[in-house]
């Protein structure tokens, strides 16, 4: 890309520069080689042949001096560039495929020709075309001026060019392959959906449905499917559907699943059983299931074997997955898990997070990590001096997905998956508990056709084309809600403490949410003062802190830990008995997290939330969540209200229309 802009830019400059000066010093050059015979000799014949022969002569010595510089300017900008990609994080996403043509492209040139198709159009006019000349125009500026937004645009996308027409054909050879070579199937294999030919799916190439698996019989998948609610949606119908997995036992036969590594568990999840498929079969996945159901194997395993199979077996030093987690203690728990699996086959899984030894994760690093449990900011950190290089790291996770695209991560995600291959080339997964519509669209431009798995009420056949994701808290949660004074907060929590652990259940988790770290600090001394063994986990403790009272809380050391809301999503603590939220939370997204820290892997689970005059805003949404679980509704909640305030979108307010922006457009052309 570089190459051919430098070329463009120095042809401009050929073309332009007058070579006067430059000829003049060369002419002098030339004179002091010839011999001073010869020198007489060529002041005559220079004064004769006036500005021919010797203009020629000075304009060849001037090219080649030309050429020169423009060597040495090629290499000086070669090395900055070379400096940018170690420097400037920026410099990776120059890499990103699709802005290499767009860079390739001499921007006086695409404006003229968009201008030209413009005006092609406008000849054939009306209103309607006008629109949509616009229309076609609008996203090229976007992709000009935003490079690193792997913007999902129109196949109509005139600016887009060569590459999109590539991608489309090659989608459309895709597609038609996979319908000559797969059962068509169903858009939806919804729960109680049917699949084409009695459910038997030609897998893909690299991943085939078992004997056992192709044995069930079509009752049975269905009881199943619409007994856990589960739904898959794929977006186009030329996409195989695959079949749960039921049981273990219907996994394929690798070098990893032959070593039992859920020898623990009894059956799959549900997420684990509708996903694994996808998952294996190469394809990007948006999981959705209840907080604790086991969305961290559902991604792990085909983690471990993608990455196997792209090693090959040999190369194991490569890192060829990265997992990328909102929180250091998350990274860490999730590094556990993956690590399990990775120990099996001889691979590395390494954890890198903030407020560590920079130095010891370096060390890691070198040692060869084939796959990369990591927190955005570290992570970027090690992109941007070089310590990690994730051009081959063709498989990506986003775990708690919707906070990793939301407002605060949004950039330094994409920063990370620029560094990584390009959508097209790598296996993107996105797993989370709650699904937003706020960031969908979001998601979409980072993904490849995924298949949307949920699993949960209201997200069945109905929804399938919807983009909505019913938020819900896990059923097995008992969840109550106490309107409370203020200032009454303190005493009602050591009231609860002292209820929840009496007698026998002295020892029982209880986790108490703040909202602040200074509340949380507050909160803490107020309960050690009245002697709680207590500790606390917030963004104002230095991290080994933070990891100790983890630690001491899931050992039960100290069974209260009070937190803020970096403890709301993912931590998989054992035997959490109650939830305490103090000050409720900002999105009534993290309501569903925090008190998901319960209930966990098929165990019930309680939470209570004390609720204030100040939170009156969530009244609504928290009053739907309560009614979908069947829990009570306290009258003084209903008194603040039901109305539920639409969540604007970021760019465009309340009034911006839900689509499904994973669609394609349609084609329209003119003559
Ligand atoms: N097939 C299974 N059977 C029983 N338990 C399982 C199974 N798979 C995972 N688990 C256990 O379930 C617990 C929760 O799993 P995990 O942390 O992956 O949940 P999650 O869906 O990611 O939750 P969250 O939404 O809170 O992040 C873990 O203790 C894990 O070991």
């Amino acid at each position: 890309m570089t190459t051919q802009k430098h070329l463009r830019d120095e042809e401009i400059v050929d073309t332009v520069e007058p070579p006067r000066k430059k000829s003049k010093k060369l002419e002098s050059n030339s004179e002091r080689t010839n011999s001073k015979k010869d020198k007489k000799h060529k002041e005559k014949r220079e004064k004769a042949a006036v500005d021919t022969e010797d203009r020629d002569a000075t304009e060849k010595v001037s090219k080649k001096d030309k050429k020169k510089s423009k060597k040495s300017k090629k290499e000086k900008k070669a090395k900055a560039d070379d400096e940018e990609a170690v420097d400037a994080p920026e410099a990776a996403v120059k890499e990103v495929p699709g802005s290499e043509e767009q860079g390739s492209e001499a921007p006086k040139e695409k404006k003229k020709s968009r201008k030209d198709k413009k005006s092609k159009k406008f000849k054939v006019t009306d209103a309607e075309q006008q629109v949509d000349g616009e229309m076609v125009d609008a996203p090229a500026e976007i992709l000009e001026t935003e490079p690193t937004t792997e913007t999902v645009t129109p196949e109509s996308n005139v600016a887009d060019g060569a590459v999109k027409e590539k991608k489309s054909k090659k989608d459309k050879k895709k597609s038609k392959k996979e319908k000559n070579s797969k059962t068509s199937s169903p858009d939806t294999q919804a729960a109680n959906g049917t699949q084409s030919n009695n459910g038997l799916v030609t897998a893909s190439s690299s991943y085939t449905e078992t004997n056992a698996v192709r044995a069930l019989s079509e009752p049975d998948v269905s009881t199943f499917l619409s007994k856990h609610n589960i739904t898959a949606t794929n977006p186009k119908p030329s996409y195989a559907t695959y079949r749960p997995i039921i049981s273990f036992d219907h996994l394929p036969s690798t070098t990893l699943l032959n070593k039992s590594p859920f020898a623990e568990y009894k059956e799959p999840t549900p997420i684990q059983a509708a996903s694994w498929p996808y998952g294996l079969a190469g394809r990007d996945i948006i999981g959705v299931a209840e907080t604790g159901s086991g969305k961290t194997m559902a991604f792990a395993l085909p983690c471990v074997e993608a990455v196997l199979a792209a090693s090959g077996g040999k190369d194991r030093k490569t890192t060829r997955a990265v997992i990328v987690s909102p929180t250091r203690e998350l990274a860490m728990q999730t590094n556990e898990q993956v690590s399990k699996l990775c120990s099996l086959v001889g691979l590395n899984c390494v954890c890198i997070y903030g407020g560590a030894s920079k130095d010891d994760q370096r060390y890691a690093l070198r040692k060869g990590a084939a796959v990369v449990v990591a927190t955005p900011g570290r992570l970027k950190d090690f992109i941007s001096d070089g310590g990690i290089t994730l051009d081959k790291a063709a498989f990506v996770v986003l775990d708690e997905a919707d906070r990793m695209l939301d407002k605060g991560f949004e950039e330094d995600i994409k920063e990370i998956l620029s560094s990584c291959p390009a959508k097209e080339k790598r296996q993107t997964l996105m797993f989370t508990a709650t699904w937003p519509f706020s960031v969908q669209s979001l998601a979409s431009t980072f993904m490849i056709d995924p298949v949307k798995i949920t699993i949960g009420r209201g997200n069945g056949a109905d929804a399938s084309d919807s983009a909505e994701v019913k938020l819900q808290a896990n059923d097995r949660i008992k969840q109550e809600v106490e309107v409370i004074d203020q200032r009454a907060k303190e005493q009602r929590v050591l009231q609860l403490l002292k209820k929840y652990q009496s007698g026998a259940k002295k020892d029982d988790r209880i986790l108490v949410f703040c909202l602040y770290k200074k509340e949380a600090v507050r909160v803490e001394n107020f309960l050690s003062q009245r002697g709680v063994r207590v500790g606390s986990i917030h963004g104002d403790l230095k991290q080994e802190q933070r990891t100790r009272s983890l630690e001491a809380f899931k050992q039960g050391k100290t069974p209260v830990l009070v937190a803020t809301d970096v403890a709301a999503r993912g931590l998989d603590i054992p035997e959490v008995k109650l939830v305490l939220n103090v000050t409720f939370p900002l999105t009534i997204e993290d309501y569903v997290h925090r008190i998901g820290r319960t209930g966990r892997a098929g165990k019930d689970g309680h939470a209570i939330t004390m609720f204030t005059e100040h939170d009156k805003a969530h009244s609504g949404e928290l009053i739907n969540i309560l009614k979908a679980s069947k829990q009570a509704v306290p009258d003084e909640l209903l008194k603040f209200g039901t109305t539920v305030k639409r969540k604007g979108h970021d760019a465009y307010g309340a009034f911006f229309k839900a689509v499904d922006t994973t669609k394609r457009a349609t084609k329209i052309t003119f003559d």
